[in-house]
């Protein structure tokens, strides 16, 4: 008998799960919940789920095999808490998405106990935006995906689990939850602090210099990208993470002090050391994989629902030399006109497209 699925939170993470487990195997019944019905409705209509739910522990919950739980992390929680009075299928495995592992499995082990099967998990891809309107099949493609099983998971319940997610194409990584959290604290959250701090720099010195903002580009732009992401999810993320982010903060004062003692002493030998021992370690990082950095770069174009017309846009940006990496028809209008997202390399490929569509047509772009 074919799979079936419940998905709950049905954004950028859960979108683009649910695209790639649909993609890979059609025959899988994906039923999702979202508390924004706005977000469910769309997620039928791209596609990414059979059947939406319009409460958050339906009837047929009971003939699940596997629930993913695709909410901030504080949700995830809320939502285990609420499940261990819920009638499950027997051997249902219980999963999540969240970027924090220790409070998220304490709870599934606290409050779910030995009756259910939870594994710990954590896409490390993504981007700064959210909702499904985001979500990409191959969004997780090469990158890592950590796992971490509890004690009641067998090797058969990991496997099986890992077949349902063949789609993604993502590396799998076993971990504790304890390791998760000071790795994804060095690597990610803490790094996410440091981008929004070089932001309020910027802001607090504007007002004495109004070129800050017009000149803010390039290396400013790419290391502080990920300051546009979701407010209310890395609020969640830093209560989640917070001893292991005091040591980073302290850690972080001192390596500072450090750097500012040698600009202070005027010390050019150990400032070239900094920056030659940095750019070593950040050369020797693996490589970009394809699909583990996903194209940020989207724009979104209102076009004409009629045969050729993904052709007629390409034909545009081919006569401007524009190459794009990724093309999607969004059926997301009830009208004529339909939805197609092109993805760039660059915000400089973006923005000449932006010319070059408005150039050779009157469809209407925006970004999202
Ligand atoms: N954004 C990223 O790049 C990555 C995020 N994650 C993790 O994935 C999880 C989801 O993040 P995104 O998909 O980016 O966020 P998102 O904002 O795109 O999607 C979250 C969805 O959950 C829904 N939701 C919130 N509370 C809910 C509830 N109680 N019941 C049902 N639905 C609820 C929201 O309406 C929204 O549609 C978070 O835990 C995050 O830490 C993991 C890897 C990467
Ligand atoms: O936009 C980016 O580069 C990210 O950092 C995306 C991201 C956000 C949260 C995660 O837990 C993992 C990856």
């Amino acid at each position: 008998m074919a799979k079936k699925i419940y998905l709950i939170g049905l954004g950028l993470i859960g979108g683009s799960i649910a695209l790639s487990i649909k993609h890979n195997d059609p025959s899988i019944h994906i039923i999702g919940f979202d508390i924004n019905n706005d977000q469910a409705a769309l997620a039928k209509k791209l596609g990414a789920i059979d059947e939406v739910s319009y409460e958050i522990f339906p009837s047929d919950i009971s003939s699940v095999d596997i629930i993913f739980i695709s909410t901030p992390v504080e949700q995830t929680i809320n939502i285990i808490k609420d499940l261990k009075d819920v009638e499950l299928k027997k051997n249902v495995i219980i999963t999540d998405v969240g970027s924090t592992k220790v409070k998220i499995v304490e709870s599934a082990n606290k409050y779910l106990n030995g009756r259910i099967k939870f594994v710990g998990g954590h896409p490390m891809a993504g981007s700064h935006k959210s909702g499904i309107l985001a979500a990409k099949p191959h969004l997780f493609e090469n990158a890592f995906y950590i796992l971490t099983p509890s004690k009641y998971v067998t090797l058969e319940d990991l496997e099986q689990l890992k077949n349902i997610l063949e789609g993604t194409k993502a590396n799998f990584i076993e971990m504790s939850p304890q390791e998760h959290d000071r790795v994804t604290g060095v690597i990610s959250h803490f790094p996410h602090i440091v981008a929004a701090s070089l932001v309020y720099q910027a802001k607090n010195h504007e007002e004495q210099f109004p070129l800050v903002k017009r000149l803010a580009a390039g290396g400013f732009r790419d290391i502080t990208r990920i300051a546009s992401s979701n407010p209310y999810m890395w609020r969640d993320i830093l209560l989640h993470n917070k001893g292991p982010l005091l040591h980073l903060f302290d850690d972080w004062i001192s390596e500072m002090e450090r750097v500012k003692g040698f600009v202070e002493n005027e010390e050019a030998e150990n400032l070239y050391d900094y920056f030659e021992h940095a750019k070593h370690y950040r050369d020797g990082l693996p490589e970009k994989q394809k699909g583990a950095i996903p194209s940020f770069y989207d724009l979104y174009v209102d076009v004409p629902d009629y045969p050729g017309i993904i052709s007629e846009v390409t034909g545009f940006l081919a006569q401007e030399k524009i190459s794009l990496t990724n093309i999607r028809i969004i059926e997301t209008r009830e009208e004529i006109y339909g939805v197609l997202r092109l993805s760039f390399q660059t915000e400089h490929d973006r923005e000449l497209a932006i010319n070059c569509i408005s150039k050779y047509s009157t469809y209407e772009t925006f970004i999202i």
